[in-house]
This record gives structure tokens, C-alpha cells and sequence, in this order.
């Protein structure tokens, strides 16, 4: 055990995804059992970590079926999470990450599940008027995802208040890098970095940058790139700090804002591809710029993010990225 805590028997839904596949591999690194719940709607059979059990179905439906085995705690990741189709197919978010996670909280209450820990958003925040970024800022979400999200958590907290639910919700802000041989694939993709990556694989021409007039110092806008590593490690700590009746809610991102044009310039550095870049009109509703405070995160569960170097998160992404093309 590398975390100090007895092991737990799990449920991870969205453990075939990106992120549910390397918090899986950390959990079972650490000596925890646990079973992955996924549709494989967007993600991979072939990440479902092999020391998991894998069940295939609907989040819901599945942990319905299977919490009365006895499970410590489920860690819910399963989403719809394109922020463009949301705007576009909004029912698809209100019942796939509402409805869903309302019936998840059901089926745990029905069957004496004790632990929540859910995969909230900094698009709960919307467009913010402080940087960086606390979780006391106020939520006023801009598209359609990140009030689903939101809409989640205030589930969450009064399933918290009036069932003695321990539930942690974490916000998080641009998850990026990979895990050995975990990393983001999705099939549909609007993620910067793994776009601008298939620009040094050619599988893309050139990276389009979304506007060049935000109010930021070389124009484009600014993200707060959090390593998924380390992202996987704040997971850990909150199944350890989830107190029964409390629904704490944390930010979590590396403090330190980088613009487009610095991704591109560190995705140049580390495969030595030439990049070619190509101004593009805004994309609608991107905020200028979202930086984490994860202060509260660092007090009350101790987390520290330590894979900050952009180069590294980059580098370990390009690896990925080879990795998949061998
Ligand atoms: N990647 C990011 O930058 C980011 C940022 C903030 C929040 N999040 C949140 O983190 C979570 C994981 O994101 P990701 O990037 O790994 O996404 P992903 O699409 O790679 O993973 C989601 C997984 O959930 C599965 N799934 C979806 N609906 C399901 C359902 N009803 N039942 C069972 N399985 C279902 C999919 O098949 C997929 O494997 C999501 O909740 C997302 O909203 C991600
Ligand atoms: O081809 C591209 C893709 C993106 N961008 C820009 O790059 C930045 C980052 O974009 P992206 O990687 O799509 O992430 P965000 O739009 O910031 O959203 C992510 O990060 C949010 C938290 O900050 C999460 O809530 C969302 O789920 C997640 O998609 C934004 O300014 C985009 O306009 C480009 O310039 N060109």
C-alpha cells in the first residue's frame, strides 16, 4: 500500500476513459480491488486495466445491480463531456450525467454504499471574475456541461446532508499527459494537446488557434494543465479524507496558466516537429483565462501537484502518443 489505507473494494464508472483508466491503475497500484463499470460509449475495452473486473453496461444500471455485493465506494467518471455538443444536444447531458448520477446516488443509498468521489469540472465556474480561480468563486456555468456537472454536485450535497453520504466531488481544470500505457484517445477530440500532436504525427495539418485577441499577454487564451498523474493521486486522498455527511468540494489544477501558444511552442520543443499554426476565430464560450486555486486541496487533503513542468506533461503525452502508432 503506498497510501497509508487499508484496501477498498471499488467501483470506478468511466474506467475504459482517460482519466477512470489511470485513476484505476493508481488504485490498484496502491491495493485496492476494484471493478470497472463503463459503456464503452467513448471509451476502450482495451483500457480497462487488466488486474480489473470489468463489467459493460450503463453506470446506473450496473452499480444497481451489483452494489448489494458490498462495495467501500465508487469513484463516478462515466460522462458525456463535449462541451460543443452539449449547446448542441443538450437532453443528452441532462440524462446522461443528471438522470444517470441521480440513479447512481439511488442505488448507493438503497444499498449502504458509504463513499463518493465524482468527476466535477472547472466549467461549473463558467466565465470567472477572479483568478486564480477558489472554490468559494460562483458557479454560472456558460454551456449546457458544465450545468449538468453542476446540477450534480448540489445532488451530491443534499444526498450528503440527509443520507450521511461521504462524497468529495474534484473540479478538475485541463487534464493532460498520460500514465504508461493510459492515455487520452478519444475518438472524438477537442483537447488541445493531443490535437496538436497529431499535427507532429501527421495526422493533422496544422493546429488551428481559437481567437488571438483575448486580453492575456500574447493574446491566446490560458489554461491550467493539470497532470493526469497527479490528478489520479488527489483521488486517492479523497477516498481517504471523505467524511460521512460532508460533501467537500475541491479545485484542482497546477496554479500556473499557459497560453495556446505556449502548448504549441512546448509540443514543438518536445517532438521537434515544426508545427505549423493557423489563426482561427474564437471558439464560442471559451473563457479568456481559467487558473485553479488549489489551495483548499493542498489543507485539507494534503495534495501537491508535482508533475507541473509543461514540457514533461507534453513529453509524457507525445510518448503516449508514439506509443500507440508502434
Ligand atoms: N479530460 C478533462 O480535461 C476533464 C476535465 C474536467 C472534467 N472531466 C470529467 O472527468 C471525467 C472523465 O473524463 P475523460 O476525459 O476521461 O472522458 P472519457 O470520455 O475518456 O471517459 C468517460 C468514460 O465514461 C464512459 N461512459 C460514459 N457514459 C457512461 C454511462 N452512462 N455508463 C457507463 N459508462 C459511461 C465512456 O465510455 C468513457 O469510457 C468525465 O466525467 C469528465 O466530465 C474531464
Ligand atoms: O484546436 C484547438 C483546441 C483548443 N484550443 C484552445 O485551447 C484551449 C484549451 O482547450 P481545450 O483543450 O479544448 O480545453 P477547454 O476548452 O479549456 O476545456 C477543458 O477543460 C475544462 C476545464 O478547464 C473542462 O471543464 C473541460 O471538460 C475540458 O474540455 C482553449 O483556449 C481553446 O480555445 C485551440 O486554440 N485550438
Amino acid at each position: 500500500m503506498t497510501d497509508q489505507q487499508s484496501a477498498l473494494k471499488l467501483i470506478v464508472t468511466g474506467g475504459a476513459g482517460y482519466v477512470g483508466s489511470v485513476v484505476t491503475a493508481r488504485l490498484i497500484e496502491a491495493g485496492h480491488q476494484v471493478t470497472v463499470v463503463d459503456d464503452l460509449s467513448t471509451g476502450h475495452a482495451d483500457a480497462v486495466h487488466p488486474q480489473a473486473r470489468f463489467v459493460q453496461g450503463d453506470a446506473a444500471e450496473v452499480a444497481a445491480d451489483i452494489l448489494g455485493e458490498g462495495f467501500d465506494g465508487v469513484l463516478h467518471f462515466a460522462a458525456k463531456s463535449l462541451v460543443g455538443e452539449s449547446m448542441t444536444d443538450p437532453a443528452k447531458y441532462w440524462e446522461g450525467n443528471v438522470v444517470t448520477s441521480l440513479r447512481l446516488l439511488e442505488a448507493m443509498q438503497a444499498n449502504g454504499t458509504p463513499r463518493l468521489v465524482f468527476s466535477s469540472t472547472a466549467a461549473t465556474y463558467g466565465e470567472p471574475d477572479v483568478s486564480p480561480i477558489p472554490e468559494t468563486a460562483p458557479a454560472q456555468p456558460t454551456n449546457t456541461y458544465g450545468a449538468s456537472k453542476l446540477a450534480i454536485d448540489h445532488a451530491i450535497t443534499s444526498f450528503a446532508r440527509a443520507h450521511g453520504l461521504a462524497a468529495v466531488s474534484l473540479r478538475y481544470f485541463n487534464v493532460a499527459g498520460a500514465y504508461g500505457s493510459s492515455g487520452e484517445r478519444h475518438t472524438t477530440e477537442t483537447h488541445l494537446i493531443p490535437l496538436v500532436l497529431q499535427v507532429a504525427t501527421g495526422d493533422r495539418e496544422h493546429i488551428s488557434i481559437y481567437g488571438d485577441d483575448y486580453p492575456t499577454p500574447d493574446k491566446t487564451a490560458v489554461r491550467d494543465y493539470i497532470h493526469v498523474v497527479d490528478l489520479a493521486d488527489a483521488h486517492l486522498l479523497a477516498l481517504r479524507h471523505a467524511t460521512a455527511g460532508e460533501h467537500r468540494i475541491y479545485n484542482l489544477g497546477s496554479g500556473t496558466g499557459f497560453s495556446v501558444l505556449e502548448v504549441v511552442e512546448a509540443c514543438r520543443r518536445v517532438t521537434g516537429h515544426p508545427i505549423p499554426a493557423v489563426v482561427a476565430p474564437r471558439r464560442a464560450g471559451d473563457p479568456s483565462v481559467l487558473v485553479a486555486s488549489s489551495e483548499k486541496a493542498g489543507d485539507e487533503l494534503g495534495w501537491k501537484p508535482e508533475r507541473t513542468d509543461l514540457d514533461g506533461i507534453v513529453s509524457d503525452a507525445w510518448d503516449f502518443t508514439q506509443s500507440r502508432r508502434s
